[in-house]
């Protein structure tokens, strides 16, 4: 058995380890709400690279640096397309969305549009002032609670990076806040819709029910409010290109549609998930936070508010969230990939069409890795090579700015009947997990005088 190697199977291809598995629903029954969780638990059974069967869909689990380095890196072009999601195709735009999109020549379009006009380090960086407004809006809303009131941090800063995030893709408004709150209850829903495969993607031979009458009602009722919303905003740039004030600002939807180019919203709340979660651990560790707290203030003296400039010194405060990324990575299975053709990785044979699910979440609690954090591929939180996360940068940016904010102008407290260790720190399943209860904290200001309060 040694020397033949794995066993083949009637194809005579020799497939990765696989649990056993249940009459038509295969290992289904073996996944739970969060699933990197139970993977993990069967990854330690059945090695770093395991095939399961998720109804009749074979998907592959990577759970090891060494073979994520050879699905992401290695052999980048065999896995880079994405499966296909009926939610995601429903509700944008059949699929022609640059995260959904499998790999072809319109994803590449798309891929550098946004790169190019909304993503790249630059043009991250010239949104600065966008950002620190943002912010300073942000601080004004926990200064004007009462004295000793407890806030609910998770909606603030819900309400925070949706707003960032809808300013820079769509521009201002006079009706923002109407709009924001409109998108933010469609993006809530469309996660929980896309956050998993349904069941005509698990069952194949099922996809005839979703012709029944009614079946995919709330999708479409869903695909409809995103195109209303999408389509007054393009009107109102339409009407308004042209027009436009020398000092107003630019938009990516200007961008979009001067280079004729079609549109692509990546919206992201995984970033203010992280802020939360920082804080929550910030909140556990009194230590950590007073450290954090120290560093922010004494790097940002006596200035109204912490600037990017100060941020880019803040070595600890960066610390902190980048393991704050690695505890709690935002999207602990990444988002899933296909591989496009027959390939082989470690010795098994991987055939065309078989979903991939990376587990992020094992490789970066796996105490192997914990003392080497200068190899950084185990560091996967915005997955790896051509499909890596464009937003990166962008979302770096927000969460270490947004957070020394935090730190600079408030000195916090739990409420007055929580322990620092009964912090509840559950996750809520979805396809980016997040805190399961908000987030409610007392906020003290540190600097009353300070211009961002006035
Ligand atoms: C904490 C914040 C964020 C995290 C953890 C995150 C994570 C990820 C991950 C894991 C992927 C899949 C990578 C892969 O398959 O290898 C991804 C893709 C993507 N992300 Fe993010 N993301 C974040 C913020 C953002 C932001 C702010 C934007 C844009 C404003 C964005 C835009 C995208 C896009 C467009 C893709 C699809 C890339 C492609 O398929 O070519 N992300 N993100």
């Amino acid at each position: 058995c040694y020397l033949r190697g794995p066993p083949k199977n009637k194809e005579g291809l020799r497939l990765p380890p696989s649990p056993p598995k249940l009459p038509l629903i295969g290992n289904l029954h073996q996944l739970s709400a969060l699933p990197h969780r139970p993977l993990r638990e069967l990854s330690r059974k059945y090695g770093p690279l395991m095939l399961l069967h998720l109804g009749q869909s074979p998907t592959l689990v990577v759970s090891s640096v060494e073979a994520a380095r050879k699905v992401l890196k290695t052999q980048d072009i065999a896995f880079v397309t994405r499966p296909f999601s009926t939610a995601a195709a429903a509700l944008i735009n059949g699929c022609r969305n640059v995260s959904f999109a499998p790999y072809d020549e319109h994803w590449r379009r798309g891929r550098k549009a946004v790169v190019v006009h909304l993503l790249n380090l630059k043009k991250v960086q010239s949104l600065r002032r966008t950002r620190e407004e943002e912010i300073a809006l942000m601080i004004r809303k926990i200064s004007s609670s009462p004295p000793l009131a407890t806030v609910d941090l998770s909606g603030i800063l819900y309400a925070f990076s949706n707003g960032l995030i809808c300013r820079v893709v769509a521009g201002s408004c006079p009706a923002r806040e109407v709009r924001t709150q409109r998108f933010q209850e469609a993006i809530d829903e469309s996660t929980v819709m896309i956050s998993g495969p349904r069941l005509e993607e698990l069952f194949p031979s099922l996809a005839w029910v979703r012709r029944l009458p009614g079946a995919d009602s709330r999708l479409m009722e869903l695909a409809m409010k995103f195109d209303v919303l999408l389509d007054e905003i393009m009107t109102e740039h339409e009407r308004r290109a042209g027009r436009r004030e020398q000092a107003e600002e630019v938009d990516f939807l200007d961008h979009l549609l001067s280079a004729d180019t079609a549109g692509d919203y990546a919206f992201s709340r995984d970033d203010l998930k992280a802020i939360s979660l920082a804080m929550a651990e910030l909140m556990k560790n009194p230590a950590l936070m007073e450290r954090t707290q120290k560093e922010v203030r004494e790097v940002a003296g006596v200035r109204p508010t912490p600037t990017e400039d100060d941020v880019a010194r803040m070595r600890y405060l960066r610390a902190v969230v980048k393991e704050v990324f690695r505890l709690h990575i935002p999207a602990p299975l990444l988002l899933p990939r296909e591989s496009m053709e027959d390939t082989r990785v470690l010795g098994y044979d991987v055939p065309a069409g078989t979903r991939v699910f990376i587990n992020a979440w094992a490789m970066a609690t796996d105490p192997q890795w914990w003392e080497a954090p200068e190899d950084d591929f185990q560091f996967l939180p915005f997955g790896a090579a051509r499909r890596m996360c464009p937003g990166i940068n962008f979302a770096l940016c927000m969460v270490e700015l947004a957070l020394a904010g935090l730190l600079y102008h408030f000195d916090w407290s739990l409420p007055a009947d929580t322990a620092p260790e009964d912090l509840d720190m559950a996750v809520a399943p979805g396809i980016a997990i997040r805190r399961k209860a908000p987030l409610r904290l007392v906020a003290v200001p540190h600097s009353p005088s300070s211009a961002v309060l006035a």
